[in-house]
């Protein structure tokens, strides 16, 4: 049995009298520690099956078990950590002071810090924030506070981490820079990360497994697994194996856009 089971899982919204049907009969496992992503038309339900498995939304039919437990048992003992595609930081805190925002949450002392999985300060260096700590938020770009989410998120101590379209308010070359030094600290982590794209070269860089998803129904397509090398090196994004992921992962998006 994987860390993550999820097991015939649909979802149906009705508003205004109409129903959508968001996700139908999802299957999918994730190993613990793995580093998958969903990629998927635009509707096709990445969002809500990120929620669904981080308890934040219930779901018709079906099952799902992170860890042996409910997804809402383990979203009320504070195991997820959330990256959306803009962080929520308090503008009248420095942030160092936000990336303490989760402890405060969890009831924990600021001292408490140096119990937890990821060092504050040594995370905001990782993502190369080391002389950014005791600026505000309004003083750092839309990249910047990201890389903020994303070190808050590797050092509140959740093991799971469910990151939605992090990357996508961003320019190229920043959100090219991110995702290596996310891929730095995940590295050094290992925590269970679930991803959504659109981004195809991201999703393979990134990922041990990537999940294609298709629309009305939303449903899991196919699942490709990323065998390149790990610590993936900058360098594999101009290989031919990692071309070939690339070709295989448009190619199946393609049939079923
Ligand atoms: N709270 C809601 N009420 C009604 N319908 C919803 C709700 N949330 C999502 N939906 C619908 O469910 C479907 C899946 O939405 P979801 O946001 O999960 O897709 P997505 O793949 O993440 O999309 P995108 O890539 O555009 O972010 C869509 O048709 C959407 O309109």
């Amino acid at each position: 049995m994987s860390y993550i089971n999820v097991e015939n899982l649909s979802k149906r919204f009705v508003r205004r009298g109409q129903l959508t049907e968001a996700l139908s009969e999802v299957n999918l496992e994730i190993e613990q520690g793995s580093f998958v992503s969903f990629i998927g038309p635009s509707g096709c339900g990445k969002s809500t099956l990120l929620r669904i498995i981080g308890g934040l939304m219930g779901a018709e039919e079906g099952g799902i078990t992170v860890g042996s437990r409910s997804p809402s048992e383990m979203q009320s003992d504070k195991q997820f950590g959330f990256v959306p595609q803009s962080p929520a930081l308090f503008p009248w805190r420095t942030v160092l002071q936000n990336m303490n925002i989760p402890f405060e949450v969890n009831r924990k002392s600021t001292t408490d810090l140096s119990d937890a999985k990821g060092d504050p300060i040594e995370l905001l260096h990782s993502v190369g924030l080391g002389d950014f700590m005791h600026a505000y938020p309004k003083e750092l770009s839309g990249g910047m506070k990201q890389r903020v989410g994303i070190a808050r998120a590797f050092a509140s101590g959740a093991p799971i981490l469910l990151m939605d379209e992090p990357f996508s308010a961003l320019d190229e070359i920043t959100r090219e820079l991110l995702m290596h030094q996310l891929m730095k600290i995940w590295e050094q982590h290992k925590k269970t990360v679930i991803f959504v794209t659109h981004n195809i070269q991201e999703a393979v860089y990134l990922s041990d497994k990537v999940v294609i998803m298709s629309s009305r129904p939303g449903r899991i397509t196919s699942e490709v697994h990323i065998d390149l090398p790990r610590p993936r090196v900058e360098s594999v994004i101009e290989s031919p194996e990692f071309y070939n992921y690339v070709g295989q992962l448009r190619e199946l998006l393609r049939e079923r856009w």
